[in-house]
């Protein structure tokens, strides 16, 4: 049966570009230039950092002063040789005609390229971020409403689970541990190897995810891995929490004792204040 890929347009492709090592030529040294220098230190990045000096956002100087990953040249954009062994260029100057230019150059070298607010000088648009540890949620709104992803972006924060951040790095641990007991690209432990991490994920409550240490992930592995089953949290050595339900008990529990507390004194009280007045 023929699939409609009629809608299958009008997005971008969001991808987790892989900078370490990559030389990212960054022009402009203002306020939205010093946000992408620190987009691109976070990805390992190399930069190279065009902006005279007495342009510099304090934020700028600080990186430059503190980060041996940015070699910086106080001076404007001269032309095609800064262009020169460049894995990516962002522009964030208060010059269109300039911004343009450095796009053709880039262009014609198939080098990509973000011009800071000028959509059609962009190969790719940057998104309001969310960072926690290896977690990475970028909101973009494809170019129509960037004050609406920052918004977004906000709402998305206050609701993330708690521990997401310390549960990925975990996990992350956890199947290189693995990966060292059942070594190899696809086939048959592939295939076992991904189903037993989809389990432990599936099985296992975020909380408990964080909280694993070196210790428990090897039990895991060791009474887990080895007998293809997902051993409960206490098995591994880790603390059995509090379910909600129980929470919720105690917290009503307290209420209820309160409100009794409340009332009985209350009552005394009242047969103080009625044998005074006997
Ligand atoms: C997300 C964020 C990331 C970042 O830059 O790091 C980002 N813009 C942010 C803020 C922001 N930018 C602007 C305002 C004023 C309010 C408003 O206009 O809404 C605010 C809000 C504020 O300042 O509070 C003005 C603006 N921006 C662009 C244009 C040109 C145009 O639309 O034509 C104009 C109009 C200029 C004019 O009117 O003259 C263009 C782009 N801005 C993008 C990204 C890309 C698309 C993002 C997406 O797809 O959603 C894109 C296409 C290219 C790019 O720059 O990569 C960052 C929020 C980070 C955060 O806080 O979390
Ligand atoms: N996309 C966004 O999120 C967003 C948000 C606000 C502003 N902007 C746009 O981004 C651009 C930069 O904004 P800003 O607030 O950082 O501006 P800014 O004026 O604070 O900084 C501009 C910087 O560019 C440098 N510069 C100017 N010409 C240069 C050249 N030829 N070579 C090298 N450096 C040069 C200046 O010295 C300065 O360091 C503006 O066009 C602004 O409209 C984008």
């Amino acid at each position: 049966m023929a699939t409609d890929t009629s809608s299958f347009t009008g997005g971008s492709l969001l991808l987790a570009w892989q900078l370490k090592g990559k030389r990212v030529l960054i022009v402009g040294g203002g306020d939205v230039a010093s946000g992408r220098i620190e987009s691109v230190l976070v990805a390992d990045a190399l930069v190279t950092l065009i902006a005279p000096r007495d342009g510099l956002h304090p934020l700028t100087k600080r990186f430059i002063e503190s980060s041996d990953r940015i070699t910086y040249h106080d001076r404007t954009f001269a032309g095609p040789e800064d262009l020169v062994d460049v894995d990516m260029v962002l522009t964030a100057i208060d010059d269109v005609e300039t911004s343009r230019t450095i796009c053709a150059m880039a262009r014609a070298l198939k080098v990509p390229i973000n011009v800071a607010d000028i959509p059609p000088s962009c190969d790719f648009y940057f998104g309001s971020q969310i960072r926690s540890g290896p977690l990475q949620i970028m909101i973009s709104t494809n170019g129509q409403s960037p004050k609406l992803a920052n918004i977004i972006r906000r709402r998305i924060e206050n609701s993330l689970p708690e521990h997401a951040g310390e549960a990925i790095e975990k996990v992350g641990q956890l199947r290189n541990k693995l990966r060292e007991r059942a070594p190899g690209v696809g086939g048959e432990l592939g295939k076992r190897r991904m189903r037993w991490m989809v389990d432990v994920c599936t099985a296992w409550e975020m909380e408990d995810l964080a909280a694993l240490d070196g210790e428990m992930m090897a039990k895991l592995l060791d009474d887990g891995w080895e007998y293809n089953r997902v051993p409960k949290v206490q098995e591994v050595g880790g603390r059995p929490r509090q379910s909600t339900k129980t929470a919720l008990q105690k917290i009503s529990g307290l209420l209820l004792s309160s409100a009794a507390g409340v009332i009985v004194g209350a009552a005394c009280t009242a047969l103080v204040f009625l044998k005074r007045r006997a």
